[in-house]
C-alpha cells in the first residue's frame, strides 16, 4: 500500500483561526469565518496576505476540501512556520488531515508560504467570478475529490468511484477520499448514501500498485500502515449511520465485494460478478467478510468464495443473499434510481433509527473482527505468496 500523504485531500478550514471549522463538505456554501491574523505573518507581502485572508471570506463557491486544506496549511506555515504540533490521533480524521497538509510543507519559508497563499486565493477568485453565473450540473458535484465523483440530489448522496480506465481499482488516496466522503455524507441532509462505479467495472478492488510504493521504513512499515488504513476504512462502513446502498454496475473484486456485507442494500446489474480471489493473491479475507459472509450465505458458500475464490454471477450472489436484487443491465440505472428516489422520500429519522436498531448490536463485534482481519493481512502482505502474486500481476503472467 502506498503511504501517500493526504495533504490537500481532506476537509479542514481555510485558515488557522477560523472560529467555525468547515463541516465535511456538507454544504456548498462557504461558511462565514472570523479571521485573526497572527502578528507573526509579517514581511514583504504582508498586506497582500492579509487581503487574501479577507478575500477568502468573500468566495461565492466552496473551493473544495483539497483547496481548503492547502489554504489551511499555507496559512499555518505563513504565520507559524513549520508544523510544530503533535500529530493528532488516527481517528481524529479532520485534524489529522490538517496536520498532514501543514506538515507536508516541511521547511517552506514563511514568505514563500505567504506568497503561495496569495496566489492561490487570487486563482480562486478569478475562477469563482467566472463561474458564479452558471448553475450547471457540475455545481452539484462536490469539489475536492480527485478519485470520486460525489453528487447530492433528491436526498441521495452518490459516491461514484471514478478511475474507469483502471477498473476503479482502489488507491491509497481513494481509500482516504472514501472515508472523507462517508464522513461528509453522514452529516449532510441526504437520507440515503449510494456507492457505485464509473465505467464498466464497479471496482477491481485494491489497486495492486499500492504495494509498490515502499516508505523509508521498508515493507514492514508499509504493511503496518496498510493494515491501519484498511482497519480505518472498514470501520467507516461499520459505523456509517444512514442506509448505505451499493449500485453494482459491473464486476466487483476483492475488498469491493467483501464490504458489501456491511451495506444495507446491494442492487446489481446482471453484468456484475463477485470475486474474492484472496488465495490467488496470498491474502486473506477483509471487510469483516470472515464473519458477514458465512452469516449471509452459510459457511459452505462463504468458503467457496473466500478460500477457493469462486467468482459468482449476479444471479448466484442474489441466490446466496449477498445481493438484494438483480436488474437487467439495459434498464439497470433507470430501475434502480427510480426505486432509490422513492425510498429517499421516506421518513429520514425513522430510517436512520431503524438502521441503528438493526446494526448496533453487532458493531462492537464487527470492529473486533475488522481489527483481527487487518492484523492478519499485515502479516500476509509480507509473505512470499503475496509478493509473488503481486509481481505476477505486474508482469502480466496472471490475471483473475
Ligand atoms: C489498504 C487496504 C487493502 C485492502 C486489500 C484488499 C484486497 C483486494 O482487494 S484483493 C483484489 C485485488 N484486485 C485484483 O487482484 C484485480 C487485478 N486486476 C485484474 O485481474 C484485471 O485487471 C481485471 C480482471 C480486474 C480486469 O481485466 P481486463 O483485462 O478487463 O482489464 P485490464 O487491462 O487488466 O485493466 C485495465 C487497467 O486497469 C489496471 N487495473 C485493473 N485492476 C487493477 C488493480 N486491482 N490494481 C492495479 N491496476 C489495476 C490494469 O493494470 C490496466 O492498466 P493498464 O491499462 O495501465 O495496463
Amino acid at each position: 500500500m502506498a503511504l501517500v500523504g493526504v495533504s490537500g485531500r481532506l476537509a479542514g478550514c481555510y485558515c488557522l483561526r477560523a472560529v467555525r471549522s468547515l463541516p465535511f463538505c456538507s454544504s456548498l456554501q462557504v461558511p462565514a469565518l472570523q479571521l485573526h491574523i497572527s502578528k507573526t505573518a509579517m514581511g514583504a507581502c504582508q498586506k497582500d496576505f492579509e487581503s487574501a485572508v479577507n478575500q477568502v471570506k468573500l468566495l461565492k463557491k466552496d473551493p473544495g476540501n483539497e483547496v481548503k486544506l492547502k489554504l489551511y496549511a499555507l496559512y499555518k506555515q505563513a504565520t507559524e512556520g513549520p508544523c510544530n504540533t503533535p500529530k493528532p490521533g488516527l481517528f481524529d480524521l479532520i485534524n489529522k488531515a490538517k496536520w498532514d497538509a501543514w506538515n507536508a510543507l516541511g521547511n517552506l519559508p514563511k514568505e514563500t508560504a505567504r506568497q503561495n497563499y496569495v496566489d492561490l486565493v487570487s486563482g480562486l477568485r478569478s475562477s469563482s467570478d467566472s463561474s458564479s453565473q452558471v448553475k450547471s450540473e457540475a455545481d452539484k458535484k462536490r469539489a475536492g475529490y480527485d478519485t470520486l465523483v460525489i453528487t447530492s440530489e433528491d436526498c441521495i448522496t452518490k459516491i461514484m468511484l471514478n478511475r474507469p480506465a483502471k477498473k476503479n481499482a482502489l488507491t491509497t488516496q481513494m481509500y482516504r477520499e472514501i472515508m472523507l466522503a462517508l464522513e461528509a455524507a453522514s452529516k449532510d441532509d441526504s437520507t440515503i448514501t449510494v456507492f457505485t462505479g464509473n465505467g464498466d467495472y464497479y471496482s477491481s478492488g485494491n489497486d495492486l500498485t499500492n504495494f509498490t510504493d515502499i516508505p523509508p521504513g521498508g515493507i514492514e512499515e508499509k504493511a503496518k500502515n496498510s493494515a491501519i488504513l484498511l482497519r480505518d476504512f472498514v470501520d467507516c462502513f461499520i459505523d456509517f449511520p444512514k442506509p448505505l446502498v451499493a449500485v453494482v454496475n459491473g464486476p466487483a473484486v476483492g475488498i469491493a465485494v467483501t464490504i458489501l456485507g456491511l451495506f444495507d442494500l446491494v442492487y446489481a446489474s446482471d453484468r456484475a460478478t463477485f470475486h474474492t480471489p484472496f488465495s490467488h493473491l496470498g491474502q486473506t479475507p477483509e471487510g469483516c467478510s470472515s464473519y458477514t459472509f458465512p452469516k449471509i450465505m452459510g459457511p459452505a458458500k462463504a468458503v467457496e468464495m473466500l478460500i477457493f475464490g469462486k467468482k459468482l454471477t449476479a444471479g448466484e450472489a442474489y441466490a446466496q443473499g449477498l445481493v438484494t436484487e438483480v436488474f437487467p443491465d439495459s434498464t439497470f440505472q433507470k430501475e434502480v434510481w427510480t426505486r432509490l428516489k422513492a425510498y429517499s422520500k421516506l421518513s429520514q429519522n425513522a430510517m436512520h433509527i431503524s438502521k441503528q436498531i438493526i446494526r448496533n448490536h453487532e458493531k462492537e463485534k464487527l470492529h473486533a473482527i475488522n481489527a483481527e482481519e487487518s492484523r492478519i493481512l499485515q502479516e500476509r502482505w509480507l509473505s512470499d505468496e503475496c509478493m509473488n502474486a503481486v509481481m505476477d500481476f505486474f508482469s502480466r503472467k496472471a490475471k483473475l
